[in-house]
């Protein structure tokens, strides 16, 4: 596939490292309001912006009914509306975070980013595919599914200058997205995500520089900032990583917007210089889902 299906020019990116686990909805999409406008005045250039996992409601599996909205174009809930409103606003594409969904029809709740293109069109979903169900002996439990249930798909988004697939955060465990989107094409993978303080110091840099290095992709992952007053403390530390696996951009632990420039060139450069993907040998391993 030619460079320019891939990314069709150099674009700029925002990761708006918010603060989490806030009780006060409208307050929390105010704030992202007030970081949002203020990336596009440091960086009129900006093209995308990135929200956090959970930016506008408490990450705890009690709250997520509560603070749930029902995904729907057409009758737009308050956090679709906003967004929405936002991204025409600044003309940028917005990976809204995550929410909680609540679907109508099967009363099912959902950890799901929505995605939105610079009219405020709602142009995708994603619903996390893994749960995060974990038992550190001391580190963390964390049970999701208590109340959430599972997305069923990959997600892979279009937009004007090229593709990229969505995961959620524990979703970066599992290699098979992130080569799912590659393979159709994406020059990037972006996760909303929201570790914590015991697994993001083990993982968060290796899987992010993992995911890139196998795909010869960006990988961006926006965190929360830190907030030592919720349950939940956030590791904070969003990143950019380029695809040779060079971190391009992180954050500290606070609040704090990063930047970066993707380059079609890189991509394309690393790529003949490494030419993985006409090395695959899916003959060996087409079957890798059978054992
Ligand atoms: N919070 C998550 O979904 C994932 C996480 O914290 C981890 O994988 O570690």
């Amino acid at each position: 596939m030619s460079v320019s299906k891939i990314l069709s020019q150099k674009i700029k990116v925002a990761l708006v490292q918010l603060s989490g686990s806030n009780p006060d909805k409208m307050a929390n999409l105010q704030r992202a309001a007030t970081f949002i406008e203020r990336a596009m005045k440091d960086q009129p250039d900006t093209k995308l912006v990135v929200l956090p996992e959970c930016f506008n409601s408490p990450y705890s599996t009690s709250q997520f009914r509560k603070y749930s909205e029902v995904i729907n174009p057409s009758e737009p809930s308050t956090s679709v509306k906003f967004l929405s409103d936002l991204a025409n606003k600044f003309k940028v594409i917005i990976v809204g975070g995550t929410i909680p969904e609540l679907d109508p029809k099967t009363n099912k709740i959902y950890n799901t980013s929505i995605i939105f293109n610079e009219d405020g069109q709602l142009i995708g979903k994603h619903r996390k595919v893994h749960l995060f169900d974990v038992d550190i002996p001391n580190g963390i439990s964390f049970h999701e599914s208590e109340t959430l249930s599972p997305g069923e798909k990959s997600t892979t988004i279009d937009t004007k200058y090229g593709k990229f697939g969505v995961g959620i955060c524990y979703d970066m465990r599992f290699p098979e997205l992130a080569m799912l989107s590659a393979r159709k094409g994406s020059f990037a993978m972006i996760y909303p995500s929201a570790f914590n303080t015991v697994t993001g110091p083990l993982h968060w840099h290796l899987l992010a520089r993992s995911r890139a290095v196998d795909n010869q992709m960006y990988v961006m992952l926006c965190s929360p900032a830190r907030n030592l007053q919720s349950s939940y403390h956030a590791y904070g530390h969003s990143i950019v990583v380029d695809p040779r696996g060079k971190i391009v951009a992180e954050a500290g632990e606070g609040e704090e917007i990063i930047y970066a420039e993707l380059d079609p060139e890189v991509i394309e450069a690393f790529r003949q210089a490494v030419p993985l993907t006409k090395q695959r040998r899916f003959d060996v391993y087409s079957d890798v889902n059978a054992h």
